[in-house]
């Protein structure tokens, strides 16, 4: 996919297909004729018919999942905004590939396959402090990247990110998108002490004063103030969504990088489902701007993808009540119309 222009995403932001009706209420409906007390199954009972939904098939199915991790580098970082030096990245990109990080452990349990993406990790964005941190062009690219790494045969899409400093990038964002000032959206991403919360803090009020002009639209704020990887994820949710492929989102960093399809367009995270919400401070308002509600809460904080890797063992569980159960009928059980 290539997107030539701001405009040109921005129309296919706004041009969304819907998710399969029919498949959603076939899943409805079998779930109350299963041999439990309706809705007892809570929010499992809710993410397959999700799932069914989005998959269109009144059974849904998770035979072939992939998590992707788009990695990129970040100018902010000279702002003294990380607990951990930049090279990490790159660092931690090698230790995915050798299969030591958390994800990689993670995506096994769950079944998933793991793609990791690096964006040009060599090369930092610019610091947006000083100036955009992508050209129009430049981030384009990295939305059509992410774009093309989901394809329409995925059961599921998982999203994660690796980009040291990409936790003020985030609330850089959220601080843009839905304002209240930046305090109520940094966080101690990778273990920042106060000072360094305040270096975050003071360093996205001045991305905000520097960008003032194009705070108003959402493409361009995400050019600015964000990441590649960031707009990698938003490029990957979008195909997700195009293609029918249900969309399972992980922390602060990777919620922050879809928000702007959600500012443009209210429909268009329909397809997401929040894996968790991390204790990263700004991820549970930012849920909640987001109109989502995380699956679990873990107390993690690792970005990676790792909370929605954790989550997909969720919607195992519930694909197999789902699918596996017997009905009343079925089973001879009497129900609770007599
Ligand atoms: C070894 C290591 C592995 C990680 N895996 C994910 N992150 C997480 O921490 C970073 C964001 O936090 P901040 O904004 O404070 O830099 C991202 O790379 C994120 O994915 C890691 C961080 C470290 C140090
Ligand atoms: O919630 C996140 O996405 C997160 C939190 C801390 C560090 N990296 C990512």
């Amino acid at each position: 996919m290539s997107f030539r222009s701001f405009d040109e995403l921005r129309q296919a932001i706004l041009g969304l297909p819907a998710g399969n009706d029919e498949a959603a209420r076939a899943a409805a409906a079998r779930q109350n004729t299963l041999t439990k007390p309706q809705g007892s199954l809570g929010r499992l009972e809710e993410v397959a018919i999700w799932l069914a939904r989005w998959q269109g098939r009144a059974k849904p199915q998770l035979d072939r999942m992939k998590i992707v991790v788009f990695a990129g580098s970040h100018g902010v970082t000279a702002q003294g905004v990380s607990a951990f030096p930049a090279e990490v990245t790159a660092q931690m990109v090698a230790n995915f590939a050798a299969g030591g990080a958390a994800i990689n452990q993670l995506a096994k349990v769950a079944g998933a396959e793991l793609e990791v993406i690096p964006l040009q990790v060599e090369q930092p964005t610019g610091d947006f402090t000083q100036e955009a941190a992508m050209s129009e062009a430049e981030f384009l690219s990295a939305v059509a990247t992410g774009y093309d790494a989901v394809s329409s045969d995925l059961d599921l899409v998982s999203l994660g990110e690796m980009g040291i400093g990409n936790t003020t990038t985030a609330a850089a964002l959220a601080t843009a998108l839905f304002g209240g000032g930046a305090d109520k959206w940094v966080g101690r991403g990778t273990g920042v002490d106060d000072a360094g919360l305040k270096r975050k803090a003071t360093a996205i009020e001045a991305g905000l004063t520097r960008h003032r002009d194009i705070l108003n639209d959402p493409l361009r704020v995400a050019a600015a103030l964000g990441g590649r990887e960031l707009a990698a994820m938003l490029g990957a949710a979008l195909a997700a969504r195009k293609h029918g492929v249900p969309l399972l989102l992980d922390g602060f960093v990777t919620s922050a990088a879809v928000a702007p399809l959600f500012k443009l367009n209210a429909d268009a995270l329909a397809h997401a489902v929040a894996g968790h919400v991390s204790a990263e401070a700004g991820h549970r308002g930012l849920l909640e701007a987001l109109k989502l509600q995380p699956l679990l809460n873990l107390g993690m904080r690792l970005g990676e993808g790792s909370g929605a890797a954790v989550a997909i063992n969720v919607l195992h569980a519930a694909v197999a009540c789902h699918n596996g159960m017997a009905s009343f009928a079925e089973a001879g059980v009497s129900d609770n119309s007599a």
